[in-house]
């Protein structure tokens, strides 16, 4: 069980009672806050968020049950624990079944209260825990940290990955779509001390403005239309652990004074709430823009640029790094397959614009395409090929002899000796008809 000192609010009328609890649990480590009357807790749980509250059921004004069902309904992240001076049974059942956590009769000890709040801390994490661990499986995609590359600027990232992610810093990453810049937001969090808790991801640009913010701060019931719950943010969802932003230069500059003061003092606000919650969270930010080109143009704030770019990190597009596309090939492809030689030097001689995300995309239609696990040049896309082609045109003399000028012109031959007839073209070949037409696609013979 936790030894973590907790927020603590006591509801309690009683002046005697309340100052020793006060002084014992101050004195214990805790943050303490008292209310003496059932108004003034709602109100100050309107203000702020508490771990815990210890609330006494003979209080004036509100009844003990309208008062212990107005502070689950507000609080429903917080535990509550109700204490009475003559404990009924039915009192203890029906408290529990608005969501109370414990029920106590006076008098108690201290040190019994103090490890019945502890037991209401662990579940108030075994929930939170709940719900990123649910964020997390709806989010998870690619649960892979190995980043394959051993060009110089693979290694020199690699280092500089060892080096930040102990750290509690934020960092930014930037690099073209494709490049791995997830991948690497995984590795920062995979080598923290945060690792044990799920890493939390929002991509900006996925979801409409109004949905960012709620999205990243959280609402309340009725905060919008269509908010018919409670929900919090992934802020809170990310607290102790890590909140991977993607695409962080797509925030909207609205919401950019938001995402700076959570990151200056950890306080936020849900949608709908002026109740203010504090969070641990550490940032990690991705862009493909050049973001000190957003600050010039003012579509991104300079003082959050500052925030988030601690420590930066830039992912070379797999262009500047061609050493590195041979290993991801035969790492993508797998032990089970081969790639005929020309088919190989197409691939290692591409530009990649969508860099890595485009290469395994590659590999997996080869895969579907191909016969007998062997990848051949037929089995790529023609934009591929093409290069190919440009590059055989490029480096051959006028008497081509290249494996692709040699496989046109026999096609080309088979084909017309069979008057254009696909189907016995495709026998002489030793092909089915359908690879027949991938060759015709990929040597630019047309019907
Ligand atoms: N060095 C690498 N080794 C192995 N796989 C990699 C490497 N880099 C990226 N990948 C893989 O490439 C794919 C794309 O990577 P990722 O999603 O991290 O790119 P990204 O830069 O975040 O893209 P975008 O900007 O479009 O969101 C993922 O499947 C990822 O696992």
């Amino acid at each position: 069980m936790t030894q973590e000192p907790f927020d603590i609010l006591f509801v309690e009328d009683d002046p005697e009672f309340s100052s020793g609890y006060v002084r014992w649990f101050e004195k214990h480590g805790h943050s303490v806050e008292h209310a003496t009357t059932g108004q003034e807790a709602v109100s100050r749980c309107d203000q702020r968020e508490f771990d815990i509250i210890v609330l006494d059921w003979n209080l004036p004004g509100l009844s003990g049950l309208e008062l212990v069902q107005r502070m689950c309904d507000d609080n429903p992240d917080t535990e509550i624990i109700v204490l009475t001076g003559e404990g009924t049974i039915e009192k203890a059942v029906e408290s529990m079944r608005r969501g109370v956590f414990d029920f106590l009769s006076k008098p108690f000890s201290m040190s019994g209260l103090e490890r019945r709040c502890k037991a209401a801390l662990e579940r108030r994490r075994l929930k939170m825990e709940n719900a990123r661990l649910r964020e997390v499986i709806d989010r998870v995609r690619t649960p892979n940290h190995q980043m394959i590359g051993d060009s110089k600027p693979m290694i020199a990232l690699s280092r500089l990955i060892d080096r930040v992610a102990p750290t509690d810093k934020a960092v930014l990453i930037q690099g073209e779509s494709g490049t791995g810049k997830e991948l690497v937001a995984q590795a920062i969090h995979a080598g923290s001390p945060r690792a044990n808790r799920p890493l939390v991801t929002i991509n900006c640009a996925a979801l409409p403005e109004q949905l960012v913010e709620s999205e990243l701060f959280g609402h309340e019931k009725g905060a919008f239309t269509g908010a018919t719950a409670a929900k919090p943010g992934l802020f809170e969802i990310a607290d102790q652990s890590t909140l991977f932003i993607d695409e962080i230069g797509e925030l909207p500059l609205s919401l950019q004074p938001k995402l700076l003061r959570v990151l200056e003092d950890g306080s936020l606000r849900r949608v709908g709430s002026h109740k203010e919650r504090r969070v641990k969270v550490r940032i990690v930010a991705a862009t493909n823009r050049d973001l000190q080109q957003e600050v010039v143009a003012h579509r991104f704030r300079e003082d959050l640029f500052y925030r988030i770019n601690v420590m930066s990190l830039d992912l070379p597009p797999l262009r500047k790094r061609t050493g590195d596309i041979g290993l991801l090939v035969d790492h993508f492809l797998g032990n089970d397959w081969e790639i005929e030689a020309d088919a190989r030097a197409a691939l290692l001689n591409y530009r990649w614009p969508g860099n890595i995300r485009q290469l395994i995309n590659t590999i997996d239609r080869a895969q579907i395409l191909a016969d007998d696990g062997v990848i051949t040049i037929e089995d790529l896309p023609v934009e591929m090929t093409e290069r190919k082609k440009e590059i055989v045109s490029e480096t051959t003399s006028a008497e081509d002899r290249s494996i692709y000028a040699v496989m046109r012109a026999h096609l080309l031959d088979v084909l017309k000796r069979e008057q254009g007839n696909k189907t016995q073209a495709a026998q002489i070949l030793g092909v089915d008809r359908r690879k027949l037409y991938r060759m015709l696609l990929q040597y630019d013979i047309g019907e």
